[in-house]
């Protein structure tokens, strides 16, 4: 990186319920070997040469927190923790509010804990060399149908050229996904990742092609499979 590196801030949306995953607790509390999903997050983003320091964001209850709190003393980066708030959206507007505004904000779900990390300093290479937000991306490989709502019987097969799955991080400068979201909000549109809020108030995003290991862990099955990647990682 020749021009001099700006102050990146990773932002951990860790407040959800998981009400998917159908446990007993909030499936970023969830173990995969001798750490936490969330734990498993936290040590990747603290291997990323780039990330200055690391906001996790949790719900305004969360009782689990505090069982892990001790082992943060094993990160080499700074993190605070802010309280998030109903939707994902939300969560990740707290966890920006507690940025310098010349920060730039890479946000990534603590469901996510099987990134990479040379994908993630890919991603921050490439948005600040042409200084414009980005996501981690992968194409969609399958043959996509759309059913019929509430049905599943195909109504429609929807090509696959260009079309990519939206993962996380996604990096922005805090100011400009701060005046989307907000845009967004107050036009009521649909916001499920920082790219659709910047796409809204007609911002541009790169993509960047992810390991397609980097699943979001939603349903028991992703969980079996986020075991399996991150045991071979172990290897
Ligand atoms: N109000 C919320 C909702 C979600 N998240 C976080 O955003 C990430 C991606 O969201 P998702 O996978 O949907 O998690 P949940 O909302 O917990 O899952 P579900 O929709 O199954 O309840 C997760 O790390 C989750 O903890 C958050 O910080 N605040
Ligand atoms: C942000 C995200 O992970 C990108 O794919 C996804 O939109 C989160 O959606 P969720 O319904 O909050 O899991």
């Amino acid at each position: 990186m020749l021009q001099p590196m700006p102050h990146i801030v990773a932002i951990i949306p860790a407040a959800g319920v998981g009400s998917r995953m159908k446990a007993d607790i909030p499936k970023q509390y969830l173990t995969i070997g001798n750490q936490t999903i969330l734990e498993h997050t936290l040590s990747v983003l603290d291997k990323v040469q780039y990330i200055n320091e690391i906001v996790l964001v949790v719900a305004s209850h969360d009782s689990y927190l505090d069982d892990i709190k001790e082992n943060f003393c094993r990160l080499t980066k700074p993190i605070k923790t802010v309280v998030g708030g109903q939707e994902r959206v939300d969560s990740v507007l707290a966890g920006l509010n507690a940025l310098p505004k010349d920060a730039w904000a890479l946000v990534h779900d603590a469901a996510r804990p099987c990134v990479l990390v040379k994908d993630i300093e890919q991603l921050i290479e490439t948005c600040l060399s042409q200084n414009m937000g980005g996501i981690l991306a992968s194409r969609v490989k399958d043959t996509m149908k759309r059913s019929i709502k509430g049905s599943n019987q195909i109504t429609e097969t929807v090509s696959r050229d260009n079309l990519w799955h939206a993962l996380t991080p996604q990096l922005f400068p805090t100011h400009q996904l701060v005046a989307s979201i907000e845009l967004s909000q107050k036009h009521n549109a649909t916001v499920t990742d920082e790219a659709s809020a910047i796409e809204f108030a007609g911002g541009q995003v790169l993509m960047c092609e992810s390991s397609a290991t980097n699943l979001k862990i939603t349903t028991p099955d992703d969980l079996q499979l986020a075991t399996l990647i991150l045991n071979a990682k172990q290897m």
